[in-house]
């Protein structure tokens, strides 16, 4: 990786002066409320007719999310009947294998490398449920990464916050990048020398020195003002739920009636009208609202290769497990680069840029099991 563009601010151009906002609104649209120490500004702005949300693809988005199995089935060119999911699942698969399959080639090709492990965590390490302060991973699966950490350096890159993904792992062995990558910490120790001008120095809850790297903290303060206003908006639409992840703000509507999904993506577009400087992504069944800066789970991955010195492409295997959107940035970095796999977790199927699969969690686990074996067999070997 070209630390250059590491040292870089990955802050995009801003295209709206900052004096014409308070904290990306137009200074005009607010009315202030009273009592609070911060200021919650609420749009005064009446919701938009819902066409804006049908003419930029969003709700085209949203539903595709989540779509129905025939609509899958279309959209990877699959001609067999449509019933016979499993063939169809089987056929996807030639184009990415399984990776518990093709097991034996990937430890052929980490002889002598390093293998890193990257792993997302919701629909990865933990299965998809309705309430995401319920998305627990099981104790087998909890001791797989534990497993594997102790062997291989190991990541989680989460689009939740830092603290709530470390809350819900528990590991202290591994390095954490919450927030889409956007806050990635590790110990002060195994932080090689590199010429990097935005680490912050800090200790963890442990009271262990450690190095933050936060490429959108100027953020904060507009994050926190977007999440405020988008519980407001959405507070009467049953089954909405706002998160906050401090670099980053989630609108779930996996519980929202789907009659009302137009709703609100219109209320999350007119809010986002007013914050040029921030964008949207699409996750399963939520919206994500993030900083509009060069960073991204591709770009965190770089980053924390080359911050542990495990960059060079001949020496290192990585191998990056993640089960949505925002994991194709990462999938797609390993792919250009030639570089270790991209490993799909999908139940059906759909387009990537990883280069093998897993069904579901359970497989996710057993190749996790399955590497570790592996490593302490080889290690037997070598005795
Ligand atoms: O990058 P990730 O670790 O995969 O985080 C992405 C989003 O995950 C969570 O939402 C997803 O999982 C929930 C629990 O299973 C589910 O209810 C929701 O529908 C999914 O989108 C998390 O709550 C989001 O904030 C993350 O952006």
């Amino acid at each position: 990786m070209d630390l250059s563009s590491v040292n870089a601010s990955p802050v995009l151009a801003d295209p709206v002066p900052i004096n014409q906002t308070i904290l990306g609104f137009h200074s005009s649209v607010f009315s202030l409320s009273s009592g609070t120490s911060f200021p919650l500004l609420i749009p005064k702005k009446k919701p938009g007719k819902l066409d804006d949300v049908r003419s930029n693809g969003w709700l085209d988005a949203m539903q595709s999310s989540s779509p129905p199995r025939k609509k899958m089935l279309k959209d990877v060119g699959v001609e067999l009947a449509c019933d016979d999911s499993d063939l169809v699942y089987y056929s996807w698969m030639l184009k990415y294998p399984s990776a518990l399959k093709l097991f034996n080639r990937i430890i052929n090709r980490a002889n002598k490398k390093k293998i890193v492990i990257f792993l997302d965590y919701d629909g990865t390490l933990s299965p998809i449920v309705d309430d995401p302060n319920r998305a627990f991973m099981s104790i087998d699966m909890r001791a797989a990464v534990k497993g594997v950490a102790k062997y291989f350096p190991t990541a989680i890159i989460s689009g939740r916050s830092r603290d709530k993904v470390y809350e819900l792992v528990g590991l202290t062995e591994l390095f954490y990048a919450g927030s889409h990558g956007m806050d990635i910490m590790f110990s002060a120790e195994d932080t090689m020398s590199i010429n990097h001008t935005d680490y912050i120095r800090s200790t963890d809850k442990q009271g262990k020195d450690v190095n933050l790297f936060q490429p959108a903290k100027d953020f904060i303060p507009m994050i926190d003002e977007v999440y405020r206003t988008l519980v407001e908006v959405t507070k009467d639409i049953p089954g909405a739920f706002i998160e906050n992840h401090k670099f980053c703000t989630s609108v779930h509507y996996r519980n929202v009636d789907d009659k009302s999904w137009p709703l609100i993506a219109q209320c999350v577009h007119d809010v986002l009208k007013d914050y040029p400087r921030l964008r949207l992504t699409h996750g399963r069944k939520v919206l994500e609202v993030r900083p509009v800066i060069d960073w991204d789970k591709g770009k965190a991955v770089e980053f924390l290769l080359e911050s542990l010195g495990l960059s060079n492409s001949d020496d290192v295997l990585p191998i990056y497990i993640g089960d949505d959107r925002t994991d194709e940035d990462a999938f797609k970095v390993l792919r250009e680069g030639n570089r270790g796999y991209g490993i799909l977790v999908s139940s059906v199927p759909k387009e990537s840029k990883a280069f093998l699969s897993l069904r579901d969690t359970f497989e996710v686990k057993d190749f996790l099991k399955s590497l570790v074996t592996w490593k302490e067999m080889s290690d037997a070997d070598n005795y």
